[in-house]
């Protein structure tokens, strides 16, 4: 009979693994893939990423002791070995399903996931801080910040790695390094890290090291007074200084990250430097798994494959495609129009025009904050940008909108995808606050497209007809149902249904579908219902209050939050024209948006098609 899964399944928290033998955890490394590959098979996720760092999630709850130990994963994407050595492997089918195990890291699932994850490059800094905090409060334990290069291109790691430089903190920050963003990694960080592990040099004295230090006690790491002396003579001879020691950090590296034996040695060593370290680690993306290592761009986040032959489950076409299409085609024609993304090229739909415009193409690292100012500055010298963003990544330009688009009131063009749910990545990911964070600026036009070819006009728009910052905002994914007697406008609104009917049901975006659908349920029951669909959000046409204060129920969906919502100023704006009818606002409540399908959670907040046609047959109480 088969043992294989039997070491995994044995394994009810990190202790189980201590004493395990190398083999053992050989064997172990081999079970988890086989685990995590079957899971992802069937939920999608990142697979990519997750078999990278198997033997690094292994060797650290070897060495370590979590929760005591804490360990802090950048995005939280690469989680799925250290959920299941920390009690979740029996719930690991549930992966990324509603009310499963998440996909990154959360507190309240387990004492293990010590700080919250999903966006990237805060690692170091949640790190640094719960040391400090440890530190203040007599408790010596490590903490770990796992970091990937992708990562490392944000911002915020460096402000992290600045202040915790000069610290005697027990921080020790890991370094995955695997070439890999979700495309290949870029910028001066990649190249500078390219140059620690390609001097010519290093590998020719590559084995020879490795085997001397090794020798050495401690995987050779000679430590006097807090200063690595052998290792940092050897390396200074190979590689000159790195980045991190120039900014305090004791570097140590780089290492084989898919060898246990001297992960689990340098791991021990790290715990020896009284000062922040940081461990250089090489790992394969997509290790073990031939399609993902051949092709870990797709495998990063996938939906649900074949496991024989790597084909995936996904729809051909979508907004994201549709929007690199446009652009495309306009800036064949204008030389002007340029593309900015924060390491999202394949999700935004801009592979192809960074395959055919590469001078005008920039991929900034994620680093939204910079993508924003930089936009700005192209805007200001005469060029079209477009930064093509997530909606949930674009909340960490908030500031860098204000203050260094909008207020000069520069022609930049938001093309926000991912906006509304997005479904499996759940709370950290849902793209529910843009309409709300944005509508409050001066200076922005925020347009909705429910159509493919509305958002080629909305584009075009954007670029040559509204002044300042223009916010294009779409969904995952495809386009709904349109009815094929709805013909897109250019006005700011439309209405469309039976104007005469007493109920207006009030929509954008990839609602307008759901409404339309809704409107079908109702006149099958004999109900007429109009709909008006907004297409420029921001500023809303005062024009469209007149009309809409004739009927007496007014119905406004809004797949975003309620406070502080679109749906909230367009009630106040219509009473204040003396609207006397009902009207009933339904949106997303106060609280962080859990992960389900799209479908799922459209139905329990009541924003789909039955839920809208329910409530214009109940009628609604007036919501002052
Ligand atoms: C602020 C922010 N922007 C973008 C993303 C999308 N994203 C998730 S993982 C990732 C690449 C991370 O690369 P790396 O840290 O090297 O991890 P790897 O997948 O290579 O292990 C990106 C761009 C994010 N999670 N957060
Ligand atoms: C971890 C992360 O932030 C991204 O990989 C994200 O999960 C991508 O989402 P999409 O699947 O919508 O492209
Ligand atoms: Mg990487």
């Amino acid at each position: 009979m088969s043992t294989f899964g039997r070491l995994l399944s044995s394994i009810k928290g990190p202790e189980d693994i201590k004493n395990m033998t190398f083999r053992q955890l050989d064997d172990l490394c081999a079970e988890i893939r086989r685990e995590l590959i079957g899971t992802v098979s069937h939920n999608g996720g990142h697979l990519a990423s997750n078999l990278g760092v198997v033997e690094l999630s292994v060797a650290l709850h070897k060495v370590f002791c979590s929760p005591h130990d804490q360990i802090v994963w950048d995005v939280g994407h690469q989680c799925y070995t250290h959920k299941l050595l920390t009690g979740r492997y029996q719930e690991f089918f549930s992966l990324r399903q509603e009310n499963g195990l998440s996909g990154f890291c959360r507190p309240e699932e387990s004492e293990h996931d010590s700080f919250v994850s999903g966006h990237s490059s805060t690692s170091i800094s949640a790190a640094f801080g719960l040391a400090k905090a440890k530190e203040l409060m007599g408790d010596d334990s490590y903490t770990i910040a796992v970091i990937g290069d992708g990562a490392l291109t944000g911002g915020l790691a460096y402000e992290a790695i600045n202040n915790a430089g000069r610290s005697k903190s027990k921080l020790i920050v890991i370094l995955n390094d695997n070439k890999m963003s979700i495309s290949r990694n870029v910028g001066s960080i990649a190249r500078h890290l390219a140059g620690i592990r390609s001097k010519p040099a290093y590998f020719r004295l590559k084995s020879r090291v490795e085997k001397a230090i090794l020798k050495l006690p401690k995987a050779g790491v000679k430590i006097e007074n807090g200063i690595i002396k052998m290792k940092a003579g050897l390396k200074n001879v190979l590689y000159g200084n790195t980045i991190f020691e120039n900014m305090g950090f004791a570097y140590v590296g780089p290492v084989d990250g898919h060898n246990l034996r001297v992960l689990c040695d340098v791991l021990e060593s790290s715990k020896e430097i009284h000062r922040p370290v940081l461990l250089h680690v090489c790992t394969v993306k997509g290790k073990g798994y031939i399609f993902a290592e051949e092709n870990p761009k797709a495998f990063h986040g996938t939906s649900g494959f074949n496991i024989g032959t790597g084909n995936t489950e996904h729809a051909d076409y979508s907004f994201s495609k549709r929007f690199g299409t446009s652009l495309c085609t306009m800036a064949r024609t204008d030389t002007r129009i340029c593309a900015i993304t924060a390491a999202m090229a394949s999700g935004v739909g801009l592979n192809e025009f960074a395959h055919q415009y590469r001078n005008r193409f920039f991929d900034v690292g994620i680093a939204e904050q910079h993508a924003i100012t930089f936009a700005s500055g192209l805007a200001k010298n005469g060029l079209l940008p477009a930064f093509a963003v997530y909606s949930t990544f674009l909340q960490r330009g908030y500031d860098q909108i204000i203050h260094d688009a909008a207020l000069q009131n520069l022609k930049i063009v938001l093309a926000i995808d991912r906006a509304g749910l997005v479904g499996e990545d759940g709370e950290t990911h849902q793209g529910v606050f843009d309409a709300s964070f944005l509508h409050t600026i001066p200076n922005i036009t925020i347009l909705a497209p429910s159509s493919y070819d509305e958002l080629d006009s909305m584009l075009k728009d954007a670029f040559y007809h509204y002044k300042g910052v223009v916010a294009l905002r779409y969904p995952r994914g495809e386009q709904g149902f349109i009815p094929q007697d709805y013909h897109s406008q250019k006005q700011s609104y439309t209405f469309y249904g039976d104007p005469d009917a007493p109920n207006l049901i009030v929509t954008f975006g990839r609602l307008f579908s759901e409404a339309c659908l809704a409107r079908d349920i109702l006149n099958k029951n004999g109900k007429a219902v109009c709909i008006l669909k907004l297409n420029v959000v921001k500023p809303m046409d005062p024009s469209v209050f007149d009309k809409v204060k004739n009927f007496s129920s007014v119905f406004f969906y809004e797949e975003g939050m309620q406070e502080g919502g679109i749906g909230q100023s367009f009630g106040f704006q219509l009473y204040q024209v003396g609207f006397k009818g009902k009207f009933s606002l339904h949106a997303l409540p106060d609280q962080f948006i859990p992960q389900s399908t799209v479908a799922s959670a459209l139905t329990h907040f009541g924003l789909d098609a039955q839920a809208m046609a329910a409530s214009v047959l109940q009628g609604e109480k007036t919501v002052e």
